[in-house]
């Protein structure tokens, strides 16, 4: 009997640019980044207010490339700050379509996925989706506690490639990823690191404004009692306070740069504090990775490695060196999240798994 084949637009907003895919089953067919002109971007006041200029410009993408959008099946976006949801596919709906307008958990450019793949769909009356947004909140209830009554930790992670990765390496084991415990450091522009437990993010830190460790351009986890004083100094407005910490905290606060490459070449020239800086975020990943193999109690199948960062050789040996006794390391470079999209989608299309309907509220403790 031959398969149903499905063909699907997949859309990945970010910041600068929206990365739009079209899958033939698990075939990408075609894949583009669209880069937007931030003056162009700028005339915006909110994230949200982009969407119709995103979205003519897919259209128009689409159309260049002679891709007769008519036979689409479905649109998967990629999920944004939502309420606080666990992993799989959604459908995009209007309370969904309501906390992604108005920023439910914050503004992101991920907000922006699930209401292009709305708008394109329902003019074309097929299914929109979007998979495991950064929102993905399985944390244990132990996990939940900060220490602080006041403040809950949550969880706003990497969750659409970190499960697509662990799905790729359990199948690679000739398992299901609801039969194996992996920790997955995803190291990008934030990193997150995560305990996956049989299928369930059980803990990991908030790479968004949270905790964890510091990244190319976030700050992580930073001594509490110093930062206090450091907000009530009179120096700081908010704002100022929270962009060193997002987007200028991390190598971009020491080093005055946000790309790897170069801080890589910054040490082959000689530069000692960059290769200080260099190793002490390895050393804090590894560090990350060792309280997830505290959490998953040392039952650990494997260590994966993925984002961007992972490309760099000796970040990647500097991290598996004070690891590798707890588990396999795995080395996953870069992302593939219209690829997850897009699978993501599929498992519905094909019936594999129901499409969950938002908000399906995770349970917080205190
Ligand atoms: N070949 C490489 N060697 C070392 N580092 C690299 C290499 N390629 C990319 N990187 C670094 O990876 C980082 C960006 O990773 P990535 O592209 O995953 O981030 P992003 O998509 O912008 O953010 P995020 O992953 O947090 O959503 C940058 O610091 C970049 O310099
Ligand atoms: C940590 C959430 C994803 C991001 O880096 O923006």
């Amino acid at each position: 009997m031959q398969e149903h084949s499905f063909r699907i637009l997949v859309i990945n907003p970010g910041s600068t640019s929206t990365k739009i895919g079209v899958f033939h089953n698990e075939r990408s067919i075609f894949e583009k980044t669209i880069r937007h002109d931030t003056e162009a971007l700028r005339a915006y006041k909110k994230i949200i207010d982009q969407y119709e200029f995103r979205k003519q410009t897919i259209l128009e993408t689409l159309d260049h490339e002679g891709i007769n959008i008519s036979k689409l099946d479905a649109v998967c976006g990629r999920g944004g700050l939502l309420r606080p949801i666990e992993g799989g596919t959604y459908v995009v709906n209007e309370v969904m379509l309501q906390d992604l307008r108005r920023g439910y958990s914050g503004q992101h450019a991920s907000n922006l996925g699930g209401i292009l793949a709305h708008e394109i769909a329902s003019a074309l009356n097929i299914p929109a989706f979007i998979v495991d947004p950064v929102v993905v909140d399985e944390l244990d209830p132990i996990a939940r506690i900060s220490g602080f009554s006041l403040i809950e930790r949550r969880s706003i992670f990497h969750a659409l490639n970190q499960k697509a990765v662990a799905r790729r390496v359990a199948k690679q084991m000739g398992k299901a990823y609801e039969e194996v415990n992996f920790i997955v450091a995803h190291m990008g522009g934030g990193i997150t690191v995560g305990a996956h437990k049989c299928g369930r993010v059980i803990d990991v830190n908030n790479g968004l404004d949270g905790e964890g460790p510091f990244s190319p351009e976030r700050a992580g986890t930073v001594p509490a009692g110093d930062l206090v004083s450091l907000c009530f100094s009179g120096e700081y407005y908010r704002e100022e306070v929270m962009r060193m910490l997002v987007g200028g905290g991390g190598l971009v606060g020491y080093l005055g740069t946000n790309d790897a490459v170069k801080v890589e070449k910054m040490i082959e020239n000689g530069d000692e504090k960059a290769k200080l800086v260099y190793s002490a975020m390895a050393y804090q990943v590894a560090k990350e990775i060792g309280a997830a193999s505290a959490v998953l109690a040392g039952k650990v199948d494997a260590i994966i490695l993925t984002g961007g960062l992972a490309y760099g050789k000796q970040f990647v040996k500097e991290i598996a060196d004070r690891v590798q006794w707890i588990a396999d390391v795995i080395v996953q470079p870069g992302e593939n999240e219209l690829q997850a999209l897009a699978e993501g989608a599929l498992r519905v299309l094909r019936g594999e798994e129901e499409a969950k309907q938002y908000p399906q509220a995770v349970k917080t403790t205190v």
